[in-house]
């Protein structure tokens, strides 16, 4: 196996989780960056692009390293939707989603020395129709703050979606299949 070192660019616990999956040792180093991205611009270009930027941000300060970043964002009707910035913001986006069908796009930047490999995987997610009292219950957990859309399919915002059309890892922050194959070309 090829030694260097893996870090994973992400203060996100659920790409901490998916990386333990892959079961390469890797450590976690948080790549603090301004997210703001051009909302006028081509999506996934632009969610590559920031995945990229957060890989890059670690990568400069290690020598023989190979760094993953991510970013995740949720689309409904051309309104992109990060994660909220307080209750009033994550009931606005629950009522946005309820009953419709949204994209969720994550954009992965895999940095392995001079070689960069940018990806963005979409999936699509139904949601049911939302009552106000369901929303304002869930807001109340306080599950859907640090996420991107103001839900979770991992946990109880799971019982909100009626279809996913995709990768559900995706949709949890990292498309799991296809980070681990890109890793296992650079490790095995
Ligand atoms: C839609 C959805 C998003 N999310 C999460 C994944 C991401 O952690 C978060 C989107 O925010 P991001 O800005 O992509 O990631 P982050 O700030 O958590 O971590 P970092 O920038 O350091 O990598 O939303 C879920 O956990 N479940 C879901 O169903």
């Amino acid at each position: 196996m090829k030694k260097c070192n893996l870090i994973l660019a992400s203060q996100s616990p659920r790409r901490k989780e998916l990386m333990e999956v892959i079961g390469l040792p890797f450590t976690i180093e948080v790549a603090d960056i301004d997210e703001t991205m051009d909302l006028n611009g081509d999506l996934v270009e632009e969610i590559k692009h920031l995945a990229y930027r957060k890989a890059k941000v670690i990568a400069d300060k290690h020598d023989d390293t190979v760094v993953v970043g991510a970013d995740t964002i949720v689309v409904y009707n051309n309104k992109v939707l990060g994660k909220p910035k307080n209750e009033e913001d994550a009931f606005a986006m629950l009522k946005l989603l309820s009953g419709n069908t949204h994209k969720v796009l994550t954009g992965v930047c895999i940095m392995d020395h001079e070689k960069v490999n940018k990806y963005c995987s979409i999936s699509e997610v139904t949601f049911n129709n939302l009552s106000d009292e369901e929303i304002k219950k869930y807001i109340a957990t306080k599950e859907p703050m640090d996420k991107a859309g103001a839900y979770g399919i991992q946990g109880f915002g799971g019982c909100f979606v009626s279809e996913i059309k995709g990768d559900y890892y995706t949709i949890m922050g990292l498309p799991l299949s296809l980070v681990y194959q890109e890793l296992m070309k650079i490790f095995s």
